[in-house]
């Protein structure tokens, strides 16, 4: 497209965010950063691009960032992401999530940039009964992450009606993998996503992976998931991001999956065959609500934007998680070597 407008990504230190970063960068767009680097990485963003560490709920900091970078799109990823720390830390969750990002839409609305891209979650739909999940299942969320989340959808879709907004909440089903090229990945310390946990145990940093779960109504009996990666996901933000553009007062919800679920015990073996290894599997009762079985219909993104995932295939997720741990291993010994030999001068 013709015109690129300078995008704020905020929580671009992030797992998705930094991700999201590149794939702005690599198509061309300007781009500026805030994190409070609370669960981020500075290593996580290009040298190149400005970077405020800070709150996403100062406003007199958006209100400086927006003037300084002349910022025409929000992509919004900071957050705080972990559910069961949602259950034990509810007000947190709905401060870092739902009232810091009324913060970011006033900011927004106040200083006039049109467009937010909203990272919102299958968590929204709760624990949905069987077959594939469409836009317009009932979201019902049974943890305060995903009423955190819900909260946040609704508010931008009042702005909008309200003020010269428009919006694109993206459900996210499951995110896994990292960047083909290896320039990030997901650094989060003790992560607890199947893939990345999975991944960890391979490379030696975990001795195995608990398995939550063998009685559930699912082919193998363990819960089924659909695995999107990274690099497809944050395709589809900078497709959303040109058709608010190009289709003035428009607003999107869309699911954000391929629309294939995987068992827990598939993404096992998958790990198993990408590293020649076995990872030790230790079977163990139901995670408390973890529904049986989450996939998206992704019907409505397919025909709303031109989206051809790249990486639609467990195999590929699985590599590319992989090769990151392992450029990550390198980069932390490459780091302690740095610290090491400095001690020593
Ligand atoms: N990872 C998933 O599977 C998944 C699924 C659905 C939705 N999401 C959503 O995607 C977004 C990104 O998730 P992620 O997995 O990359 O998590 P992450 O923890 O890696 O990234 C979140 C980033 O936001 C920053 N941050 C948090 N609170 C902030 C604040 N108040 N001000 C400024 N920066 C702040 C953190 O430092 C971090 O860099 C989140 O909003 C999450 O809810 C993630
Ligand atoms: O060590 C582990 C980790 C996970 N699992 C199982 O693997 C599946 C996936 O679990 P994850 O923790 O990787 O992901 P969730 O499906 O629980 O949740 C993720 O996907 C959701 C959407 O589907 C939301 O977006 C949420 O924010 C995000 O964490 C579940 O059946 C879980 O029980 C294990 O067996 N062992």
């Amino acid at each position: 497209m013709d015109s690129k407008p300078p995008v704020l990504v905020t929580g671009g230190a992030g797992y998705i965010g930094s991700h999201a970063v590149l794939a702005l960068l690599d198509a061309g767009w300007p781009v500026a950063v805030v994190d409070d680097l609370s669960t981020g990485f500075r290593f996580a963003v290009p040298p190149t691009v400005p970077f405020y560490r800070g709150d996403v709920g100062d406003e007199a900091l958006l209100a400086r960032i927006f003037a300084e970078q002349g910022t025409g799109a929000i992509m919004h990823f900071a957050g705080s992401v972990v559910v069961p720390d949602s259950v034990a830390d509810p007000l947190g969750y709905y401060d870092n999530n739902t009232v810091k990002s009324r913060a970011l839409i006033a900011a927004a609305v106040r200083a006039g940039v049109p467009h937010v891209i909203f990272s919102s979650t299958a968590a929204t739909y709760g624990t949905p009964g069987g077959g594939p999940i469409t836009e317009d299942t009932p979201q019902q969320p049974i943890n305060p992450y995903g009423w955190s989340k819900l909260m946040t959808e609704r508010m931008l879709a009042d702005a909008a009606a309200a003020h010269p907004i428009t919006y694109g909440v993206l459900r996210y089903f499951n995110v896994a993998g990292a960047d083909p090229q290896a320039r990030t990945g997901q650094s989060t310390a003790g992560a607890t996503h199947l893939v990345k946990v999975a991944c960890e145990a391979a490379t030696g940093q975990r001795s195995h992976v608990d398995v939550y779960g063998t009685d559930y109504d699912t082919p193998d009996g363990t819960g089924v998931r659909d695995f999107i990666h990274v690099s497809d996901l944050v395709a589809a933000h900078v497709l959303a991001l040109e058709a608010l553009i190009e289709r003035p007062g428009r607003s999107l919800t869309l699911n954000c999956g391929y629309g294939r679920g995987f068992s827990v015990l598939e993404v096992l073996d998958a790990v198993d065959r990408a590293t020649g290894g076995r990872i030790e599997r230790r079977l163990c009762p139901r995670r408390a609500g973890d529904p049986a079985s989450v996939v998206s219909d992704p019907a409505r993104i397919r025909a709303t934007l031109p989206w051809r995932p790249q990486y639609a295939d467990l195999e590929q997720i699985v590599f590319h998680a992989l090769q990151w741990e392992r450029v990550r291993a390198e980069l932390q010994q490459a780091g302690e070597e740095r610290r090491r030999v400095g001690s020593a001068a």
